[in-house]
């Protein structure tokens, strides 16, 4: 199974380029959405965050107010640091729980959408990486419009993950996202045409793990039958 992380900056166009990907049928991992999920009431990375931040960040019913945490995090590079502390353990358990239930399955190919995908160093152990990419005014200006926020809120925010420009150097397919979404499609067909796997080379990947790993077992088993002088 191909696993290929889709990554970018805020508001460049992972979501959008994600809906376009699930319309082929490709199955996409959100780390966003297992955010999310990962501080629902009574879960650990909910807790950890009461621990530090205190109940200053629920809502009335007892919910996370993202709001709050978000302005709080995005101005502060520690408590970003402390809040990814909190989350992330659980968010890459999810996705690997995620990950072992598509391989399972037999899907060809996954996505794994992750905005700090390059930040936690998890690129390495992706078959590929696709960056989606827009210029910063562009970036400013599409997280203002969507998220309703001030110029400088937009900027701070942006600027507490790598750079795009950093990101593509990371980049085995760069997806260009300035134009409007039919370029952007087009743009997405040529990179699946080329990541897409044969049957024969997923047959490989699918069973070549468990291959390898039953063949281990077995020499194992045999030398230390070899050793405890049980073969003749
Ligand atoms: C700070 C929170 C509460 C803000 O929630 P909100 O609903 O306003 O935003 P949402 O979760 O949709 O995130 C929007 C975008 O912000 C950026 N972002 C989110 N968290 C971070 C972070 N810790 N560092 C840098 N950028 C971030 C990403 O590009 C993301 O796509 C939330 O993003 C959060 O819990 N973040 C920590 C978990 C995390 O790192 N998530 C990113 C996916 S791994
Ligand atoms: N090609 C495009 N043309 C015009 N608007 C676009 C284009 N691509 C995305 N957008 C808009 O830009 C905004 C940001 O896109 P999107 O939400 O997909 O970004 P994202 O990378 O998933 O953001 P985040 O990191 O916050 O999750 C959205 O309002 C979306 O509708």
């Amino acid at each position: 199974m191909k696993v290929i992380g889709l990554t970018g900056g805020i508001a460049s166009g992972k979501s959008t380029l994600s809906r376009m990907i699930f319309r082929r049928r490709i199955p996409i991992i959100d780390a966003d959405l297992l955010a999310k999920k990962v501080v629902e009431p009574g879960k650990p990375a909910y807790n950890l965050i009461i621990n530090h931040f205190s109940r200053d960040v629920l809502n009335e019913d007892g919910t996370l107010d993202r709001e709050k945490l978000g302005n709080i995090i995005f101005a502060n590079e520690n408590q970003r640091k402390i809040l990814n502390k909190c989350t992330h353990p659980f968010i890459r358990r999810e996705a690997f729980k995620l990950l072992v239930w598509y391989w399972i399955t037999g899907e060809k190919m996954v996505v794994l959408d992750i905005p700090l995908l390059i930040e936690s160093g998890l690129q390495k152990w992706m078959s590929s990486v696709v960056v989606i990419y827009v210029s910063e005014r562009l970036q400013v200006s599409r997280l203002i419009k969507r998220d309703n926020l001030l110029e400088h809120v937009a900027i701070q925010r942006i600027s507490a993950q790598m750079p795009l420009g950093e990101k593509v150097k990371y980049a085995d397919y760069v997806i260009d996202n300035s134009g409007d979404l039919s370029e952007t499609e087009k743009q997405l067909n040529i990179v699946i045409a080329k990541l897409y796997p044969t049957v024969w080379s997923w047959f490989i990947t699918w069973i070549g793990p468990p291959a390898l790993v039953a063949l281990g077992i077995t020499v194992a088993i045999k030398n230390k039958m070899l050793m405890m002088g049980w073969y003749l």
